[in-house]
């Protein structure tokens, strides 16, 4: 499902009018009329009779709660509108349908100072749901003392609300929330899914996201390229292959996953398993032979390769033993300690790699301050961090990453000319020629120690069988977090962990393509 930008939205809108002739009227009309179609589904025994509070500010967004007004009068709703703007600043598109819904004898309440906020709270208490028509795609800076008052009333009422098109207070174009917003039931969003929606906190605050055909000339969308998308089932089973009944283990890829140290020999286990239920063929795993003993036993289906330890770890001499050109992917990173050899390591793993590198957890932390070795990558390099790696490897701090992490996550990604996963709630997927995916599933029981190791093994697998680097990311971030929702369904956000999600993953690969 492709995300816009305000400005993409508005240059659609604009195309719809000027090339096609369909008028910007008949798009606002058809804006409220799906919207008063969500309000009705919310009641399943009629609309008749439900009292229904439409809060409208000044712009187009507004115009479309004047829309839905109307209908949802004609369909026996009692309607209460409130306008957070004198009528004298309703413009355009806007006051043709405020006048209207006035002829029509619809009456409208001014929010315009405090003293006005008691009539809201009374017509609060006797509402059944609200519609939101305040701000949409026209929002900047933030909200306005009198308008935040009105939005906490109602959220704290605990009522139903459908948002239109956003929830009023939040940024399309980056999900941020920079001062009051509205908490919406159900956001509809119009024409095409706002980008804002996708990630958080916006996507919280929209509640579920139904995207309202408002009659855009489906060939003008389909024919503009639009980098961003969320994940979806039906994008990601799209990318995956079938297995051939003839099929053999050299079919799908000999992956090496590389790391390791004293002590941290869990989490090329967890890498491990990740991978070895994401559908690769062959896989080696490559540590130093203190921890050997410790990790073969936990994963027989893999081979291994025992690298001389060497100033407590790995270090570049390490791989020079053995030609990896039979290796069509390699997983560096995890558990291989941050001691400055790491980098000779780091280096070397990349520069004799066939295929595509995985760089994840102390891979990351190695890599940040020696960010030029990227240039040794013969093929695709796909970064893994989390919001505190990004913040090391970039040079700035969590919050810069936090706050603007499309932005960030876009802005490496082309710089360094590779993949960044970057993880946390809705992980972001940004390719070198600015494509960005966010990924939906996973909850916050996957916030747990391995959890990573786990998705690089996956990601891992994915390169190897083949998939292109961005694909191989973008479905091993969406498996993940599909893995994770079954293993909390199972056993709890409180209960689950790394070994866990690896073990849900077959649940989670029949989920996205029955067998
Ligand atoms: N042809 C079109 O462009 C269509 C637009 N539609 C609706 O129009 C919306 C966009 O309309 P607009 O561009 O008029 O903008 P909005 O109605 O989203 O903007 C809000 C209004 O509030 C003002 N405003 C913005 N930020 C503010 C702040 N922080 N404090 C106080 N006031 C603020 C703006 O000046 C604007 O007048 C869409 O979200 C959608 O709901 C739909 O009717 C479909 C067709
Ligand atoms: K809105």
């Amino acid at each position: 499902m492709r995300l816009v930008t305000a400005e993409e939205m508005r240059r659609f809108d604009a195309r719809a009018t000027d090339e096609f002739g369909i008028p910007s009227l008949l798009l606002m009309e058809n804006a409220g009329i799906q919207v008063a179609r969500e309000v009705s589904r919310q009641f399943p025994g009629g609309i008749r009779g439900k009292r229904v509070l439409i809060l409208c500010g000044k712009g187009n967004n507004g115009g479309d709660g004047f829309v839905s007004a109307r209908h949802l009068v004609n369909s026996g709703a009692e309607v209460k509108l409130f306008l957070l703007a004198s009528e004298r600043e309703v413009r355009g598109d806007a006051l043709t349908n405020l006048t209207i819904y006035q002829r029509m004898g619809g009456k409208v309440y001014a929010l315009m100072d405090p003293k006005d906020l008691n009539a809201l709270r009374m017509a609060i208490l006797s509402t059944d749901l609200v519609v939101d028509a305040v701000y949409g795609t026209g929002f900047a800076g933030s909200t306005p003392e009198l308008a935040g008052r009105a939005f906490e009333m109602i959220n704290e009422a605990g009522l139903p609300v459908v948002a239109v098109d956003l929830p009023s207070g939040l940024e399309a174009d980056t999900g941020k929330i920079p001062s009051a917003c509205l908490r919406a039931t159900v956001t509809v969003t119009l024409g095409m899914p706002k980008f804002g929606l996708a990630v958080e906190p916006g996507a919280s605050a929209a509640g579920e996201i139904v995207v309202a055909d408002i009659s855009l000339p489906r060939e003008m969308i389909e024919s503009t390229h639009i980098p961003r998308a969320l994940l979806t089932e039906e994008l990601c089973r799209s990318w995956l292959r079938r297995r051939p009944a003839t099929a053999h283990k050299g079919d799908f890829g000999h992956l090496l996953i590389a790391g390791g140290q004293a002590g941290m020999a869990g989490a090329v286990v967890l890498a491990v398993l990740g991978a070895l239920r994401a559908g690769v063929g062959l896989l080696t795993v490559a540590v130093p032979q203190t921890i050997l003993p410790l990790v073969a036993p936990q994963v027989p289906e893999a081979m291994t390769w025992s690298l001389p330890d060497q100033a407590g770890g790995l270090t570049g001499q390490s791989l020079q033993e053995r030609d990896r050109s039979a290796f069509t992917a390699t997983v560096v990173g995890p558990g291989l300690g941050r001691a400055a050899e790491r980098a000779d390591f780091l280096l070397a793993c990349l520069e004799g790699a066939a295929g595509p590198v995985v760089i994840d957890a102390d891979g990351l932390n190695v890599l940040a301050g020696n960010i030029d070795l990227l240039a040794a990558a013969g093929g695709p390099v796909i970064l893994t961090p989390h919001p505190g790696e990004m913040a090391r490897l970039a040079g700035c701090d969590t919050d810069a990453v936090q706050s603007d992490r499309a932005g960030v996550a876009t802005r490496y990604a082309r710089e360094w000319g590779c993949v960044i996963v970057l993880k946390g709630a809705r992980t972001l997927v940004a390719t070198p020629d600015g494509q960005v995916y966010v990924n939906p599933t996973g909850n916050p029981g996957m916030a747990a120690g391995g959890s990573g190791d786990v998705l690089a093994g996956i990601i891992g697998a994915l390169a190897a069988q083949g998939l292109a680097a961005e694909r191989a990311a973008a479905l091993g971030a969406y498996i993940h977090g599909l893995a994770g929702d079954c293993s909390a369904r199972r056993l709890g956000q409180r209960a689950m962990n790394a070994g866990d999600i690896a073990g849900s993953l077959a649940e989670a690969w029949l989920q996205l393509e029955p067998a």
